[in-house]
């Protein structure tokens, strides 16, 4: 088991300067004796019985950039993983606000950060290079922090009304939109609050923005039907992934906004969770978002396939721990999110995506604006009506 956690309490606008960044105490000795006195101050050892002798974490490695300090070090036997944790406030005590902690049975790794996350900052498209690029915003080791869906498949996205969700769907779909051409990529998006998706509708990626239950079920149908061709597909060529086919299909991403409204469809769920357990190796992803998360809808296969998980601010602990972001309730800054790829935890700042730039950057991709567009793959034709 791996625990991974990051914090910043810092609240406040930071102005990034070019000059690197130096330590007080560069020395990785001076640095050292701070953690082992964060250790003893935390109570972060194994206490021998009947006697004085205490077995401490060792400091096995230590690396010191003007990017961040990280530290590894063991966790002695019989010491609980989870109480460096819980104590990570030593940490801060001994160094700064800005640490993540990753936490294994015998082994943890601190990382220690000159500074936080700014609390705003405009989007600008960037070029990944990533077979689905999900841009993500900014880590604390400064720069951008973008993933791939593809390795990492099947998102939730969840906070707060107002916390900045919508805003971080319209700079993860512009990116996409912006890297993928439409025969690399098609979207269908479900937009049960009706407030999203309609800057995306006429876009060439887009197969359709869908509104209600009975307008998705449909696609979601064909969806299932392609995810079955393609299985064929990858039989009769003897290949595990679409990605080895010679005329790859492409891509498709299933993104619905406010997926809560859809659970008691128990068909339409029935394929989200197929899409969640088969869709990998076939090139179908799902991006699902929610004001409230649902234990009932997140219990059981969806939510173990959904690998990666964007939790925004939450009303309280017991919803951030059903997103499966523990913390993401104290964050109190628009855009703040925790992002969970798989056991690893860390805090990012979104960038903020405004629907009127989101507008003018789509607009070439309008599908009354795309002069050529030579290829149309089978897909398309399977969501025509
Ligand atoms: N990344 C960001 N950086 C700075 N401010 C942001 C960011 N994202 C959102 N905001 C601010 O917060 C406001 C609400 O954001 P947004 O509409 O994305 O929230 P939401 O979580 O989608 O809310 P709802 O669920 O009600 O749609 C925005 O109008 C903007 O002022």
């Amino acid at each position: 088991m791996i625990l991974e956690i990051a914090w910043t309490t810092f609240i406040g606008s930071i102005v990034y300067g070019s000059t690197p960044y130096v330590w007080k105490g560069m020395q990785k000795s001076t640095q050292n004796s701070k953690l082992r006195k964060a250790f003893i101050n935390g109570e972060l050892y194994r206490k021998e019985k009947d006697s004085k002798i205490k077995v401490k974490p060792n400091i096995i490695n230590t690396k010191i950039n003007d990017k961040k300090m990280t530290f590894v070090f063991s966790i002695p036997k019989g010491v609980n993983p989870d109480d460096f944790i819980k104590k990570a406030y030593v940490f801060k005590q001994h160094f700064n606000d800005y640490i993540d902690l990753k936490v294994e049975n015998k082994r943890g790794i601190l990382n220690v950060y000159p500074k936080g996350l700014p609390t705003k900052f405009n989007y600008a498209y960037q070029v990944l290079s990533h077979r689905l690029p999900i841009m993500c915003g900014r880590s604390l080791e400064g720069s951008m922090f973008s993933f791939d869906l593809v390795e990492n498949p099947h998102m939730l996205v969840a906070g707060e009304t107002g916390s900045g969700k919508s805003s971080a769907l319209r700079s993860i779909l512009t990116t996409l939109i912006k890297s993928k051409n439409p025969d690399e990529l098609r979207l269908l998006l479900g937009d049960l609050k009706r407030s999203e998706f309609h800057l995306f509708k006429k876009i060439e990626h887009v197969d359709g923005v869908y509104h209600s239950a009975g307008d998705i079920g449909l696609p979601l149908m064909k969806v299932k039907k392609e995810m079955m061709r393609r299985g064929d597909m990858l039989d009769e060529a003897e290949v595990n992934s679409i990605d080895e086919l010679p005329n790859k299909p492409p891509y498709i991403i299933v993104c619905i906004d406010e997926v809560a409204l859809l659970k008691k469809e128990h068909d339409i769920m029935d394929i989200l969770e197929e899409i969640s357990s088969i869709g990998r190796s076939l090139g179908v992803f799902l991006i699902l978002s929610m004001q409230r998360p649902d234990a009932q809808l997140l219990d059981g296969k969806l939510k173990v396939n959904l690998t990666v998980r964007m939790g925004f601010k939450t009303a309280d602990k017991i919803n951030s721990k059903i997103i499966g972001t523990p913390g993401s309730e104290e964050l109190d800054i628009p855009g703040r999110m925790l992002l969970r790829i798989n056991s690893h935890l860390q805090e990012i700042q979104a960038p903020l995506l405004e629907n009127n730039i989101a507008k003018k950057l789509l607009e070439p991709y309008k599908k009354s604006n795309v002069v050529q567009f030579q290829k149309e793959p089978d897909i398309m034709e399977l969501f025509k009506e």
